[in-house]
């Protein structure tokens, strides 16, 4: 067998770098001499959390182009130059026999080298509407692996291919881990867990919501497992072991956070979504209004029209939460419903399916 070289690039959020290094880890389990070569943005999340998954990387200078007027975008033209060219240089001495983008700043100016070095490329899509990096590459790319329907009206039809979101392996059977996962996080047997998350990044409005709910929560007897963000963690540390509050700036063993769990308030980024439906969790989505097309609340009611979570809007959030999360704590038949109908949801062969895809670009 040859030994492949893959050069992968997805980053800026977890939203895209964990779906490229399911796709990597799923490559790397077919074939297992191949080489593996990430690109990211300086300074951002995949910096650290690429190495942390055993990949090297290396990282451009780039940044997205801010949508108000301010005197950042000034350098993101000759961010672009640099970036294209550090990219040129990675693809002609890597040599890569494929190039996977999975959305993020990075993944422009390198999929781009590689397509004008006549490298076959693969697009990963999370999301209902796609980010503008995508939608630029979408032209040169091979094929475009996406999650939803509908993304003809982005991207040539004879490209797309839905397969999901690809999520990470330990993901797939967190049933299996509730009683480690209990031990892991030091739960109390007798009370409820709560699992709340905003995002790779964390979300002020969800911390803001908290902190305030801190109390309902304890008279509910509900012990909390709180991801509130790198961003946010000098402010809320400060909460950690009350009440059975466990405060975390980010949670590495994101499977033992999802089985320990009873009940989820959760962002809706397309991959958090895309894990809840695999782990069949009871959850609240709190959608970002702060993005593209206001595309969480579409991933949401995804979900929500079909019985399968709840949704509160942030607008909605001081005059229904409380009545929202008592009523479907209080019926533990309503979780069961939503458990199930969310799970039939997933797509749990999208990794697979993928690597499927890339396997054909490699012959
Ligand atoms: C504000 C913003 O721009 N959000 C976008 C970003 O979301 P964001 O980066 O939050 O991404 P997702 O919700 O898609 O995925 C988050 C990923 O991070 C992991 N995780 C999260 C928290 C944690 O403590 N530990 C951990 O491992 C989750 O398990 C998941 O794999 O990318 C998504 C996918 O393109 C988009 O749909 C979102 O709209």
């Amino acid at each position: 067998m040859s030994k492949y070289k893959i050069i992968l690039s997805g980053g800026g959020t977890g939203g895209h770098i964990y779906p490229a290094i399911a796709i990597a880890n799923e490559l790397k389990s077919r074939f297992p001499d191949a080489e593996f070569l990430f690109v990211g943005a300086k300074d951002r999340m995949e910096m650290e959390k690429v190495p942390q998954s055993g990949y090297q990387i290396k990282g451009l200078w780039i940044s997205g182009i801010q949508r108000k007027l301010t005197l950042k975008n000034l350098s993101f033209p000759f961010k672009v130059i640099s970036s294209l060219w550090e990219a040129r240089k990675i693809i002609k001495s890597f040599k890569p026999d494929v190039a996977i983008g999975t959305g993020g700043f990075a993944s422009g100016p390198l999929l781009q080298a590689a397509a004008s070095s006549n490298i076959p490329t693969l697009i990963q899509e999370q999301n209902s509407y796609p980010g503008i990096t995508n939608k630029l590459l979408a032209k040169k790319a091979q094929k475009i692996c996406v999650a939803y329907d509908g993304l003809e009206r982005f991207f040539p039809k004879e490209k797309i291919i839905k397969t999901g979101n690809p999520v990470r392996q330990g993901l797939l059977n967190v049933e299996t881990k509730v009683e480690e996962a209990k031990r892991f996080f030091n739960l109390e047997p007798n009370k409820v867990t709560l699992l709340i998350i905003g995002g790779s990044l964390g979300s002020r409005r969800i911390n803001q919501l908290i902190e305030k709910k801190l109390d309902f929560f304890d008279t509910h007897n509900i012990q909390i497992i709180w991801q509130c963000g790198k961003l946010y963690y000098q402010q809320y540390k400060i909460c950690d072991n009350t009440k059975g509050i466990q405060v975390y700036q980010f949670l590495n063993n994101m499977d033992f956070a999802y089985a320990a769990a009873d009940i989820v308030i959760s962002r809706a980024g397309a991959g958090s979504v895309s894990e809840l439906c695999i782990v069949g969790k009871p959850v609240i989505f709190i959608p970002s209004p702060n993005v593209a097309e206001d595309h969480q609340t579409k991933n949401a009611m995804a979900i929500v029209n079909e019985d399968a979570a709840i949704l509160i809007k942030e607008e909605d959030l001081d005059a229904d939460f409380e009545n929202k999360f008592s009523q479907l704590l209080n019926a533990p038949e309503r979780q069961k419903t939503l458990s199930d109908n969310i799970k039939k949801l997933a797509l749990i062969n999208a990794t697979k399916d993928i690597a499927d895809e890339v396997e054909k670009l490699l012959k």
